[in-house]
């Protein structure tokens, strides 16, 4: 029998500094009464989870107390299989791409890709805007060419089906843009062969793009970004740490405001990955500064 305030409590002070920073967030309607549930519930929301995401945590630790039989306040919940996650090997996966994708570039164009891929930046997307179909193929043919040769990964934003027309390395989706695919066209995706990388931004998101199984997950926006307009609040490498650690079995990107000054600090969370944008675009020496951060990139040697 547990007492949930005292258990509660016991969450809170275990936890406040990793999570510091984040207004409290409302207790949404529990979903059950077990007095673990509810305390994780309660000390989650307060520590500034989205309503999803406390409702996901509480759900993880009742699973886990029921699993171990202890409700251990004083240790983070990690395990995959208390999340729900696919157990591996998973029934629905994308194919595999590498675990460490390194410096990853998001890119307007197919020149600018073309231009990063020539400078060694091993993995790069295209991320062109345009609801013009002629051109949104033009610029997707444009960036496979361009990165023939490079040995640079090419994932392409949101146009899955001239990426697959055209055979890019693979598509980077969203959560709105998973939304908008029909089963019978996620199936078509995953039998294409390319590899899919989908963007999180928080518990609940990472369990539903678990059940899609793509090659990687993306995190974020972990700081601040003026690139895109967010529906949630930067995550922090706290929250970046604590998901990559439930994420282990998936290779991981870590997206958002990062550039060289934030890369040991988002690398020391164990991501494979980081992806950026104005960090390569606005620089005045674009080639300079991709060298840089794929230098910050490597393991420091001991
Ligand atoms: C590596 C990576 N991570 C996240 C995103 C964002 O994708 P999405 O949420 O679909 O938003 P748009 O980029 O389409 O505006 C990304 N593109 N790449
Ligand atoms: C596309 C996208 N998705 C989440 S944050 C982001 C933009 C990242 O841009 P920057 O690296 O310039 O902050
Ligand atoms: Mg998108």
């Amino acid at each position: 029998m547990h007492d949930t305030p005292a258990l509660a409590h016991a969450i809170l002070s275990h936890h406040a500094a990793t999570f510091a920073g984040f207004a409290p967030e409302p207790v949404p309607a529990p979903t059950s009464q077990e007095p673990v549930y509810l305390a994780a519930l309660q000390a989650c929301s307060q520590l500034g989870f989205i309503a999803h995401d406390a409702e996901c945590l509480a759900r993880a630790w009742q699973a886990r107390a029921l699993r171990t039989g202890a409700a251990q306040p004083e240790v983070w919940p990690d395990a995959p299989e208390d999340f729900g996650l696919q157990p591996l090997p998973r029934a629905h996966q994308f194919a595999p791409c590498p675990e460490r994708l390194g410096l990853y570039a998001v890119l307007p164009d197919a020149t600018w890709v073309g231009r990063m891929a020539r400078a060694g930046v091993p993995t790069v997307q295209l991320r062109f805007k345009s609801d013009d179909a002629a051109a949104i193929e033009r610029e997707v043919r444009a960036a496979v060419q361009a990165v023939q040769g490079t040995g640079a990964l090419l994932f392409i934003n949101d146009h899955w089906r001239v990426a697959i027309d055209v055979g890019a390395y693979g598509i980077h989706l969203g959560q709105e843009d998973l939304d908008a695919l029909k089963a019978d066209e996620l199936q078509a995706l995953r039998n294409s062969g390319l590899r899919l990388g989908v963007s999180t931004h928080g518990y609940a998101e990472m369990v539903r793009a678990d059940a899609v199984g793509p090659s990687y997950i993306a995190m974020g926006a972990v700081f601040p970004t003026t690139l895109k307009k967010m529906a949630t609040a930067p995550q922090g490498v706290g929250r970046l740490g604590v998901y990559a650690r439930l994420m282990r079995h998936y290779p991981q990107v870590a997206i958002g405001g990062i550039g060289a000054e934030q890369f040991a600090q988002v690398l020391a969370t164990g991501v494979g990955s980081i992806a950026v944008v104005r960090a390569l675009v606005n620089a005045a020496d674009p080639e300079s500064a991709a060298a840089q951060l794929m230098q910050h990139m490597a393991p420091t040697p001991v």
